[in-house]
């Protein structure tokens, strides 16, 4: 059964807070979320044990208004922050990136421009690496179309017992976390800056990643607030950059690489998508967005060329079916052009 918002409020307005007011007016109910016959809320209160019963009693009665799943997380104010010390000399507290425990290795797969199949490389990379024993996690930071969750073949959002950590999904040998599994689908999402930097650093820092190799983290195309953040917020240890061969996807690719240095992001390398290509019927090859345009780039810039991933049918109907073409059809000439990248950055030591 459906419940609308008001039902949920109304009836969390017959709740008395220690002091006598509705836990609403009080201000204790906060990021209310009604799906369906789901609702979500945070408690935000000074500390849990006095509000348990009220709790049990929002559960007891959001259950009998008809919500099949309820889940009210406690949390405690946040500390008031700490006067300013103005004493002269201070040494300035830490604030650049940081490892993430448990992480061996990040490496960011970017695009200078959208399209480009900057995340078919990521979810196929990821599987490979997987397939060569890594233990390797996957990022979906493509906060403006998150198309993880399709290639690998994963759905449902992710859980929290404890409503600290969240638990991360799974396929293919490969750990996921994506931002759009903590949105609905079809739900367009305005990503303002400091939301975009809370849901980042969440996905970061209170992600049960376990102990990973490497963490591969599929970032939006372009140069903007996501990359700037993660750089800032986490150790990069690489970049590898991925750009269709054509004059325009290689001048943002340009931008993309040099924003990395500016961050002293090292560049393992550039890929080569859409390289050539195959028809399935015949085998003819012909090279329809050109040809030897990354080489030519990565030689300029002084970056490896990782790979030249030819356009075929079988790596979009792979990736786009929740199957990368690495794990559908592992023994192909196609996933074999991505195993190569994986075999070389784990024999570099790099994944
Ligand atoms: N080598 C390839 N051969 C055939 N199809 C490909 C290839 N690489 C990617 N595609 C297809 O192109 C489309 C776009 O790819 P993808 O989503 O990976 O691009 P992207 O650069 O991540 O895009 P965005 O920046 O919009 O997220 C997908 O349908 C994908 O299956």
């Amino acid at each position: 059964m459906s419940i609308t918002r008001e039902q949920v409020l109304d009836c969390l307005k017959e709740i008395k807070d220690p002091s006598g007011k509705d836990i609403v007016e009080a201000g204790l109910v906060r990021a209310l979320n009604v799906d369906g016959d789901a609702v979500r809320f945070v408690m935000e209160v000074a500390s849990p044990e006095p509000y348990l019963p009220i709790k049990a009693e929002a559960e007891e009665k959001l259950a009998a208004l008809g919500a099949a799943k309820v889940s009210i997380v406690m949390t405690a104010h946040s500390k008031p922050a700490a006067p300013p010390d103005l004493k002269p000399n201070r040494k300035p507290e830490p604030t650049g990136p940081e490892k993430i425990p448990g992480i061996d290795r990040i490496i960011a797969v970017a695009s200078g421009k959208g399209g480009v199949g900057k995340s078919t490389v990521a979810a196929n990379l990821a599987c490979a690496l997987a397939a060569e024993g890594r233990r390797v996690g996957m990022l979906d930071a493509d906060v403006y179309g998150p198309s993880q969750p399709r290639m690998l073949g994963v759905s449902g959002r992710p859980q929290s017992p404890d409503g600290k950590l969240i638990l991360p999904l799974r396929n293919y040998g490969v750990t996921m976390m994506s931002i759009g599994l903590m949105t609905n689908d079809d739900q367009a999402v305005v990503w303002r800056g400091p939301m975009l930097m809370g849901a980042l650093q969440q996905m970061l820092s209170q992600v049960q990643w376990g102990a990973l190799d490497v963490l591969i983290v599929d970032l939006p195309p372009g140069t903007g607030d996501v990359q700037m953040t993660l750089a800032q917020k986490a150790h990069l240890d690489g970049a590898i950059v991925v750009s269709t061969p054509q004059d325009v996807a290689l001048l943002d690719a340009r931008k993309g690489i040099d924003m990395f240095n500016q961050m002293k992001t090292p560049i393992i390398g550039m890929i080569e998508n859409m390289s050539t290509h195959i028809c399935s019927n015949c085998g003819f090859e012909e090279h329809v967005f050109g040809h030897g345009g990354v080489v030519a780039e990565a030689e300029k810039l002084g970056v490896p060329l990782l790979a030249e991933i030819p356009l075929h049918l079988d790596i979009r109907l792979a990736s786009d079916g929740g199957a990368p073409i690495v794990v559908s059809k592992p023994d192909s000439a196609q996933a074999q052009a991505f195993r190569k990248v994986a075999k070389s950055l784990v024999a570099a030591g790099k994944a």
